[in-house]
């Protein structure tokens, strides 16, 4: 049976205002920004399963960058985000999911078995920890009523998502910190001259 591609949202706050816990982790903040989200939008467009990344943000050099890997960009209208999300998501049609913007060191292969993992369910996988949320896959044809921020992971769980937790290291290493960055940094993974 033909199953048709995921559009994967990946939410981008201004460079100026993005990973302020990382403010000072690197010379040029607004580069290192700028490099998490090219990884991560490179590997998600590489991933199967995958049939386009759409780069939910305001910032005109992020998403003039972005689409330069490959990515489209999607307005972010929204009051936060969790409501660009939604926003974004309700003009999709198919399958849809959100990705955030600091997995520099994904494996395409393991974003690909998170998707077909979920097999057609609302499912959603925690960070490293099991507290945040790495990974949102909508039910197909229902909203993907986003619950991203502190506890997101248990918030998606009490909307009835599946929790999804394989052998995916790269996947659930978002970079919030210093430390975060050093652990995908010693996997010699980091592929962006401004982080590497
Ligand atoms: N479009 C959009 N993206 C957002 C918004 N808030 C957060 N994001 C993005 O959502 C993803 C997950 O957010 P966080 O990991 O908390 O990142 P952050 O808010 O940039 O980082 P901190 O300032 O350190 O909290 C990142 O890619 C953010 O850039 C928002 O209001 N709009
Ligand atoms: C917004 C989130 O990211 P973090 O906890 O990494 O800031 C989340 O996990 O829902």
């Amino acid at each position: 049976m033909y199953a048709p591609g995921v559009t994967v949202l990946v939410p981008l706050k201004p460079l100026a205002e993005a990973k302020s816990r990382l403010r000072g982790a690197a010379p040029d903040h607004e580069d290192l920004v700028l490099a998490l989200a090219r990884a991560t939008v490179r590997a998600a467009l590489a991933a199967a399963g995958v049939a386009r990344v759409l780069v939910v943000t305001r910032d005109p050099v992020a998403a003039a960058e972005l689409r330069g890997c490959g990515a489209g960009v999607a307005a972010d209208d929204g009051r936060d985000l969790n409501d660009a999300l939604r926003r974004a998501a309700a003009a999709v049609a198919g399958p849809v999911a959100a990705l955030p913007a600091d997995l520099p060191a994904l494996r395409p292969a393991e974003l690909a078995q998170a998707l077909a993992a979920a097999g057609g369910r609302r499912a959603f996988v925690p960070d490293a920890d099991g507290v945040g949320t790495v990974l949102l896959v909508a039910a197909p044809g229902r909203p993907l009523d986003p619950r991203f921020g502190a506890g997101s992971a248990a918030a998606h769980e009490r909307t009835g998502a599946a929790r999804l937790t394989g052998d995916w290291p790269t996947l659930r290493r978002d970079v919030d910190t210093a430390d975060d960055l050093a652990v995908v940094r010693g996997w010699g993974l980091l592929r962006t001259g401004a982080t590497a």
